[in-house]
């Protein structure tokens, strides 16, 4: 996963609403309304708030992962995004540029060259060739047949499909076909790529490989990637920051670590409670703080954000505390109990209220 670090953000949203129904615009400025339960305010009014006052930025480089049971607002969120369905009220920014004022022009614009999407279903064209699929995006951005073709050659080689680009969609495997999907959003060489649930259709060993492989690409090329998932450990793997959503709201926008270690309400405590934490939580957080007499001892080092699992690994083999080093400074020591801590899942922090929760450690939805 990459450092992100405080650039411009590439998509902006602020009190973001897409509500469906009917008179569906008197719902946000509604502050009755606003307040009703998903239910309720079916009952009342007919309508669904699917995205329901959502407040965040996504940042240039990193993999922003929306996640949440099915129905909790996750595609109609991310399809806002480019107005695939249009928002009901907020503000949404791309690079600083309103996406709701932009014409039809510019919004073709903003979809066939700074945004692409990868699907569920593929949305592969079964009579084209893999070349002609992966090129698709280009033919409609005018380019020339050649460039195209070579183009499309080098995104099929990029993605392991060397050799089967003359092939039907319907003769390639599921894993197969996604990786075509993926090569033809690369394709445009977008700004952003949004994936719906691109892998849920596919079992469990290549849905790892597909993960491995976005997380490769990301690597290389650092392009900013929104991923929607309903499964935590896709998230978790995949994240960079994870927006965690219910009843079309954010719960919990944080780190992979923060969502763990520090779930905001019981739902989310729920729903991070099988993940083994020390896969997940760094020895930043789990260490105590260096003291006066550890400046002496021995023992072996770690950087801050090594995982517990591998301190457990490494003070089961040395039989002495690790040590956490940042820039040659001894920082803090983690030992048996503060590693066990983690395991146990008793090192979570007081809420915020109390006052002993760093700002940047709790990253709530709204801003
Ligand atoms: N066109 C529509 N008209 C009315 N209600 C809709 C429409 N599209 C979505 N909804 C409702 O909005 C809510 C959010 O749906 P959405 O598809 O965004 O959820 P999701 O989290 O992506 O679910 P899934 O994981 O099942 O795809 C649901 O209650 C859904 O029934």
């Amino acid at each position: 996963m990459t450092e992100t670090t405080e650039t411009h953000p590439v998509f902006s949203v602020r009190n973001l609403w897409k509500v469906f129904g009917p008179k569906a615009d008197r719902i946000p400025e509604n502050k009755e309304y606003a307040g009703l339960d998903a239910a309720e305010l079916r009952a009342r009014t007919g309508c669904t708030a699917a995205v329901r006052d959502v407040t965040f930025d996504v940042r240039k480089g990193e993999v922003f992962v929306v996640m949440g049971l099915s129905g909790s607002g996750k595609s109609t969120l991310v399809r806002c995004l480019t107005r695939l369905i249009e928002p009901t009220a907020g503000t949404l920014l791309m690079d600083g540029e309103d996406v709701r004022a932009m014409d039809k022009t510019r919004l073709r614009e903003l979809r066939r060259h700074r945004v692409s999407m990868v699907f569920q279903n593929f949305g592969l064209l079964p009579h084209r060739s893999v070349i002609d699929n992966v090129a698709y995006g280009l033919e409609i951005q005018g380019r020339s047949r050649e460039e195209r073709r070579a183009v499309a050659a080098e995104m099929v080689e990029k993605v392991g499909l060397e050799g089967l680009g003359e092939r039907r969609p319907g003769q390639l495997s599921g894993g197969q076909q996604q990786r075509v999907g993926l090569a033809r959003a690369l394709a445009v060489d977008p700004e952003v790529m949004l994936f719906d649930e691109p892998f849920s259709a596919l079992d469990p060993l290549i849905r790892r490989d597909m993960q491995e492989e976005v997380i490769r690409l990301h690597r290389e090329e650092g392009r900013t990637m929104v991923f929607i998932t309903h499964d935590l450990s896709e998230a978790l793997r995949l994240g960079d920051r994870i927006a965690l959503m219910r009843d079309g709201e954010i719960v919990q926008l944080g780190t992979p670590e923060q969502i763990v270690a520090n779930p905001a309400d019981d739902y989310v405590r729920d729903f991070v409670r099988d993940v083994p934490r020390d896969q997940v939580i760094s020895v930043r957080r789990a260490m105590r703080p260096a003291e006066p007499a550890d400046a002496t001892a021995s023992g072996a080092e770690l950087p801050p954000k090594a995982l517990v699992s591998e301190a457990i690994e490494t003070v089961a083999r040395t039989g002495e505390p690790v040590r956490v080093v940042a820039d040659g400074e001894l920082i803090g020591v983690v030992g048996h109990a503060e590693l066990l801590a983690v395991v146990a899942g008793l090192d979570e922090e007081v809420p915020a209220e109390a006052g002993q929760d760093g700002p940047e450690d709790r990253e709530v939805a709204t801003v």
